[in-house]
């Protein structure tokens, strides 16, 4: 890197940011490995990282320290709260041509209104940052950007030693290889109140076979205790290695790690065009090829399954139809088949309406009925009632959005949260009116098997 190349810090004022300058620098560099660059931060930005890829592995963002945190800890509105905020930092850093935007990247919790005890204890109702190095690889090319955000006048010095940091990040993440780690032993594996949960299933189904719900999402957890911490680093490697078909995302919080790999996109928003996927109904991979096949005919022609989609397909049409126009949804779904488990799978596009905007839809998209249920409100409150937890940011929206209004969320299954050496592993399933609480146990089993394969505690029997 030649210290020539480097223009000189931009800087915007904003009226609600006014206190605030934002300054920032972007450089491409040579490609690299974005875990090791994750790892790079594990001194200096421990418990500030966050980690990102999209499904088709075409755009990888990693964050290392917080130049702004934008979080919020009411129940009430917290999406209008994330958006404001963004917009309003926004206005004194949008170039429409640069070419790296800011990304501000962060969750929500599944229901702030849940008030059983939360092992998420350094979480709150929505977390976002906007980091101060952020690594992007997209497509071939890799860059790397310094933010800094700040109320300082006398910003050179600061700036000056956010570069010295940013080059000793990227020359730690290029001649290092991503460390070895010793794969923590699990000692203990415990299902958390099983037989609440399959209590929670019947007493549901009742429920709904009262029309009181048409459908209603119950997710259970698993605890594991290792004999030492699981470094978010080599959690990361591992799903990814794993899980290569799906969103990859990582996010620390103090001492705590919430990470996963998700098939599920929620919304991804580029140049207005919005993108949303359906996605319930599930069934196991077959051991051969016709086998699979057939268990995938099954589930197409499924009663039960494709009830449980449909509540999904209709909601999320419902929701684009009211934000944007020239929507397309096919008649019928397909399949998504990824490593352990095949779904129903029904994508939906539209073009946002003026005025609409990716958090918008995140807002009124989540939950969906493949987390929550319909009608959304009945659901939430049956989950409050019945399920045996606090889901956290377990079935939340995660993801990203950036200065000029793209981004992507996933919805954040297939997922775990470390903490310390303790993790908390979730899965969950569609409640219909044919559901039975055996079936519905083993899908859950399914559903935690990547996770269980990353983190070690699957049964010997188990694959
Ligand atoms: C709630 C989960 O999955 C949802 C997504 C796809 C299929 C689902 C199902 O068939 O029940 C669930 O709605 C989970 O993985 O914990
Ligand atoms: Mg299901």
């Amino acid at each position: 890197m030649n210290s020539q190349q480097y223009s000189s810090p931009e800087n915007f004022t904003d009226t609600r940011y006014l206190a605030y300058r934002f300054y920032t620098e972007t450089i491409e560099v040579s490609r690299m490995s974005a875990l090791a660059f994750f790892e790079a931060g594990e001194q200096q930005f421990k418990g500030k990282r966050m980690f990102w890829q999209n499904r088709e592995k075409t755009f990888t963002w990693v964050g290392l320290g917080h130049a702004h945190v934008i979080s919020a800890h009411s129940p009430h509105g917290r999406f209008e709260q994330i958006k404001e905020e963004w917009q309003s930092l926004c206005k004194q850093i949008v170039n429409e041509e640069r070419e790296v935007q800011p990304i501000l990247f962060g969750g929500f919790s599944f229901d702030p209104l849940n008030e059983k005890d939360s092992v998420w204890t350094k979480f709150p109702e929505a977390y976002f940052a906007v980091p101060t190095f952020q690594m992007i690889i997209k497509g071939e090319r890799a860059y790397v950007s310094i933010h800094l955000i700040t109320k300082d006048k006398d910003t050179f010095t600061a700036f000056d030693a956010l570069r010295k940091e940013r080059d000793r990040l990227i020359h730690s993440a290029q001649v290092s290889e991503l460390k070895k780690y010793r794969k923590p032993l699990v000692v203990k594996r415990t299902e958390l109140k099983k037989d609440e949960y399959l209590d929670s299933i019947k007493k549901v189904t009742a429920v709904i076979k009262a029309k009181q719900a048409e459908k209603v999402v119950i997710a259970r957890a698993l605890k594991l205790n290792f004999d030492q911490p699981l470094a978010p680093a080599s959690a990361l490697s591992q799903v990814s290695e794993e899980q290569p078909e799906s969103f990859l995302f990582g996010m620390e919080a103090e001492n705590q790690f919430f990470f996963g790999a998700t098939p599920e996109r929620l919304v991804k928003v580029e140049d207005r065009q919005a993108l949303s996927t359906c996605l319930a109904g599930s069934t196991p991979r077959g051991k051969t090829v016709e086998i699979d096949a057939a268990l995938g005919n099954e589930l197409l022609n499924d009663k039960k399954n494709r009830s449980e989609h449909q509540f999904v397909v209709k909601m999320i049409s419902q929701v684009f139809d009211a934000h944007s126009s020239k929507m397309f949804v096919p008649k019928t779904p397909k399949l998504m088949k990824i490593r352990d488990i095949q779904h129903l799978y029904t994508p939906v596009e539209g073009e946002l309406k003026d005025g609409s905007n990716l958090l918008d839809l995140v807002r009124d998209l989540h939950p969906t009925p493949a987390l929550g249920g319909e009608p959304k409100q009945e659901a939430m409150s049956l989950i409050r009632q019945y399920e045996t937890m606090n889901r956290g940011y377990y079935a939340a929206p995660v993801g990203w959005i950036d200065a000029k209004g793209d981004g992507e969320f996933a919805v954040a299954i297939r997922s775990a949260l470390l903490d310390g050496k303790d993790a908390y592993l979730y899965a969950g399933g569609g409640i219909v009116e044919d559901s039975h609480p055996e079936a519905e146990y083993d899908e859950t089993w399914v559903k935690f098997r990547p996770m269980l394969r990353v983190l070690g505690g699957q049964m010997s029997d188990e694959s």
